[in-house]
């Protein structure tokens, strides 16, 4: 295979994570002028000596070309775009720190305080050019290079096409959307689903169980996309079901893995790793309580996370629903 064009593009990814130390190594594949930003400047001059990311990406080297700072005017000074890829919660903040004429793709899979999604918190923070990125992606096998797929969604549909060719390698293919909340919600609520599939994992419930869980997790995705102004099949693309069978089936999952701690009683997050399914479950089980939509697993989900019903209790109120048809 041909070595891929070089891009004269600015990039800026901000925040230092796995995924933002994946996709900046995925990027400066195609770019020689990719900011990595990371908070923390202890952590920053970590990466700039060391080019490894020991606590979140350990074995992935980031390239010399890719500059890190933790300053973050000076890494989006001159950007074209930037990747925004720090946890759901901090990304209010970080986004108030942005000049509004910055064009962002917004990487999180989780929800803004309150259940907003993070594309209508840029919006309403004043933000022109903004996409959302999803799709089955663990960050320990893009930055490895591994093949994949992704969706960037953006109702500007110019700057979702820039976003796709930037980040189109040959190792990761690049599809776009129009529907911004089906793709966005999709990567938010699949996290909680592989939670659930963790629970059960980890008291040893079987395949069947586990394939039970995402089948009926996929239903209640669908239900509550259905009423967020999302397609009716985006649910089944790369960002929906994709992205759930990766979560939910993975050794490198943090949510599989928080669901599995919790079924052996121990704390759901661990190392410092973004859980954002325990929240996701949490939010989301309030909104179903209030709007009357059912969501079992959700809401099975959050009231063990919350130590409301043990995980063999949770269980037992999923089996014992009355019975009724599929669908
Ligand atoms: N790890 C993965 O494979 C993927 C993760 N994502 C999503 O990307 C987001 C980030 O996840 P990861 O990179 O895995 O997280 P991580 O747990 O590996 O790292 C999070 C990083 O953000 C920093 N951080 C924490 N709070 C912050 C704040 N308020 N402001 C700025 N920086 C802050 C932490 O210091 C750390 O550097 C999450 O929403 C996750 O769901 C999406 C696709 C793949
Ligand atoms: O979103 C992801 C893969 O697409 C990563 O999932 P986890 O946060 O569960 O590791």
């Amino acid at each position: 295979m041909s070595e891929p064009a070089l891009s004269a593009a600015r990039l800026a990814v901000l925040g230092a994570g796995g995924w933002g130390t994946a996709l900046a190594r995925t990027l400066a594949q195609t770019h020689p002028n990719v900011t990595l930003w990371a908070r923390r400047e202890v952590l920053a001059g970590e990466l700039r000596r060391s080019r490894f990311n020991a606590a979140y990406l350990p074995g992935v080297a980031l390239p010399e070309s890719v500059s890190v700072t933790s300053d973050l005017s000076a890494a989006v000074a001159g950007a074209d775009f930037a990747f925004l890829v720090v946890p759901s919660v901090g990304m209010s903040g970080l986004l108030s720190a942005l000049p509004r004429s910055l064009g962002v793709v917004l990487c999180a899979k989780g929800l803004a305080p309150g259940g907003t999604r993070l594309s209508e918190l840029a919006a309403s923070l004043g933000f022109g050019r903004v996409a959302v990125l999803s799709g089955p992606n663990h960050a320990e096998e893009i930055g490895l290079g591994l093949p994949a797929a992704t969706v960037v969604a953006s109702r500007d549909e110019a700057f979702a096409r820039t976003v796709q060719a930037e980040l189109m390698t040959p190792s990761l293919r690049v599809y776009t959307s129009l529907d911004v909340p089906g793709v966005e919600l999709g990567g938010v609520l699949k996290n909680v689903v592989a939670v659930a599939a963790g629970l059960g994992d980890g008291l040893q419930l079987g395949d069947n169980a586990r394939a039970s869980v995402i089948t009926r997790g996929l239903r209640e995705m669908a239900r509550y996309l259905d009423g967020q102004g999302a397609q009716d099949d985006t649910v089944y693309g790369l960002s929906g079901l994709g992205d759930l069978v990766a979560t939910a089936t993975s050794r490198h999952s943090r949510n599989r893995a928080a669901g599995e701690a919790l079924a052996r009683g121990e704390a759901p997050e661990q190392g410092g790793k973004v859980v954002e399914g325990l929240r996701t479950a949490r939010l989301l089980s309030a909104w179903a309580q209030e709007s009357g939509v059912e969501l079992p697993i959700v809401q099975g989900v959050a009231a063990v996370s919350e130590g409301r019903l043990s995980p063999q209790q949770a269980l037992a109120v999923l089996m014992q629903r009355e019975a009724k048809a599929e669908g």
